[in-house]
């Protein structure tokens, strides 16, 4: 049997996964989500196809085509800002993780199964909005091991170790608006 890892109040999950509710408040989560929808956000390319999911990058970005990661624009002060406070709420130190990711899923939008490019090494994320499934997997002799974990507005996740390697998330389309702020430290 694969081990269960903790017991959280979200179900068992996956070693590597550290989750924190109400990481933020209220207020800041609006500003947030105000300050995400002032940048000039773009569909997520991937060769010719087009997601539906929004995004803007700061400090790294990936080019699919060309299969290597390619500099982007310096984090913002408020990102550098709210970094300083998330992080360490999941035991993580703020200036290791060089890459911020601007995410908005209008209603239809999800992230399919996949496992973050390699060069980047822990990833943190935080869940403005409309409430999600953050789905977990895991290839077996004979399926998948499945897991998931609610993200409740205003909860952050850390994807490290097991899960962060050796799993694959997704996020199912919702029918409202979700808005998310990855950091991800570099290899
Ligand atoms: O929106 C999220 O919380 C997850 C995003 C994600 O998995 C990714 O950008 O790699
Ligand atoms: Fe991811």
């Amino acid at each position: 049997m694969p081990q269960q890892g903790l017991l959280f109040d979200t179900g068992p999950v996956v070693p590597g996964l550290l989750f924190v509710e109400d990481a933020i408040d209220p207020a800041t989560e609006a500003a947030l989500e105000q300050r995400i929808d002032a940048v000039p956000l773009a569909p997520f390319q991937f060769g010719q196809w087009e997601g539906k999911r929004l995004t803007a990058h700061y400090g790294s970005a990936y080019d699919y085509q060309h299969a290597r990661p390619v500099p982007a624009p310096d984090l913002p002060d408020w990102l550098v800002a709210l970094r300083a406070t998330l992080l360490p709420r999941l035991e993580r130190e703020p200036g290791q993780f060089g890459q911020a990711l601007l995410i908005r899923y209008d209603p239809g939008a999800g992230i399919g199964w996949h496992r973050d490019r390699p060069h980047y090494d822990e990833v943190v994320g935080l869940s403005l909005g409309a409430p999600a499934v953050l789905r977990l997997r895991r290839r077996t002799a004979d399926g998948f091991d499945r897991r998931k974990v609610e993200l409740p507005p205003r909860s952050a996740y850390l994807l490290s170790g097991e899960v962060r390697e050796n799993w694959e998330h997704s996020i199912a389309p919702i029918d409202a608006t979700r808005r998310s702020i990855t950091f991800r430290s570099l290899r």
